[in-house]
């Protein structure tokens, strides 16, 4: 009997802000994937927040400014083939790679992602994909599913899901989500989280009512969905700039799905996050010295000109400088 030597590949997706950072970070602080892992970040914008939150992987590579499920597609394979190169010159006996983390886009379609691994000559000969997990965040989850198509193929393409944010959401539209999900998917399991921890979850009542979702196969007006990013200019005045954002996200949460983005205050780096209307409290982050990320918002969404929120911060900024 022969063994299978090849590397182990999780495939963490799901949609954008559904938690998935926040999940694999609490995953390796606890040593879930064991000590020989290397994690592959891939972010749809070309300014990248996610690895500055999950320093301390054993080896982190970033695929930043491009989908890996299609623009990104050929950097994956180089970064995944590099991986195994560096496993190869590795003997069996030594310490060596086991697993691959590679947390996609909240852009991407994993299906897709699994499709550039096997189709790719060399990699299908290193890389066993052992699970696809999907990221689902229950407080946003029945909103996007009924609208945005790529949330139910994220789903549909799970061997397990991961319900994020389940502390902020009521039972009964927890238990609707989660038979709404077997709906999408029958075969993937469900485990509910909280900032990565694992929580239990009630048994589903019998006889429960999934919630009825639009048929989505014509084509979308809206547009796609696309990062843009803003630069904050310098002395930046974080009231009038976190009012802007505020705003912002009342007259436009539905079409600004995610922002995020380091800013330097007095207080020192603070990560900035949105999902939807959603703010999260700002965390600060350790000082790592100059870094050009620093000071520059991603905002992904749709409905707007690229340019447009640097126009409009940029006039914000210029009458909240003026006195009253
Ligand atoms: N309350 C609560 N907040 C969460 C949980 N998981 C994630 N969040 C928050 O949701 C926001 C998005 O979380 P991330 O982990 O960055 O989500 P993501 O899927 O990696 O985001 P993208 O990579 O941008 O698609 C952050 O502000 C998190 O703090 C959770 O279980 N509970």
């Amino acid at each position: 009997m022969t063994t299978d030597t090849r590397l182990r590949l999780t495939l963490l997706g799901g949609y954008l802000g559904s938690g998935k950072t926040t999940w694999l970070r609490h995953q390796l602080h606890v040593g879930g994937f064991g000590p020989r892992v290397h994690v592959v970040v891939n972010e749809a914008a070309e300014t990248p927040v996610d690895d500055a939150l999950l320093v301390g992987a054993v080896g982190m590579t970033l695929l930043a400014g491009g989908c890996c499920c299609c623009a990104g597609r050929v950097d994956l394979v180089a970064a995944l083939r590099g991986l195994c190169d560096a496993r190869s010159r590795v003997s069996a006996d030594e310490v060596r790679l086991e697993r691959i983390v590679l947390e996609t886009s909240g852009l991407a379609d994993p299906a897709a992602i699994v499709d550039a691994i096997q189709s790719d000559p060399v990699l299908v000969n290193h890389i066993v994909i052992d699970e696809t997990i999907v990221a689902v965040d229950a407080l946003h989850a029945l909103a996007q599913l009924a609208t945005e198509p790529l949330g139910r193929r994220q789903v549909g393409a799970a061997d397990r899901i991961v319900l994020t944010k389940t502390g902020a959401c009521t039972p009964g539209a927890l238990a609707m989500l989660r038979a709404t999900l077997a709906t999408l998917n029958g075969h993937a399991s469900m485990a509910g989280a909280e900032l990565g921890v694992e929580v239990a979850m009630a048994e589903l009542p019998a006889g429960l009512v999934a919630a009825v979702l639009p048929d989505l196969t014509g084509e979308d007006a809206r547009g796609p969905i696309l990062p843009t990013q803003v630069v904050l200019p310098d002395g930046l005045d974080w009231s009038a700039f976190t009012l802007w954002l505020s705003a912002l996200l009342y007259a436009r949460g539905d079409d600004l799905v995610r922002v995020k983005g380091v800013v330097r205050t007095p207080a020192g780096r603070l990560l900035l996050q949105t999902v939807r209307k959603v703010v999260q409290s700002p965390e600060i982050l350790p000082d790592q010295g100059e870094n050009r990320s620093d000071d520059v918002i991603v905002f992904i969404g749709r409905g707007y000109r690229p340019d447009d929120l640097g126009r409009s911060l940029t006039r914000f900024l210029s009458g909240a400088a003026r006195p009253a």
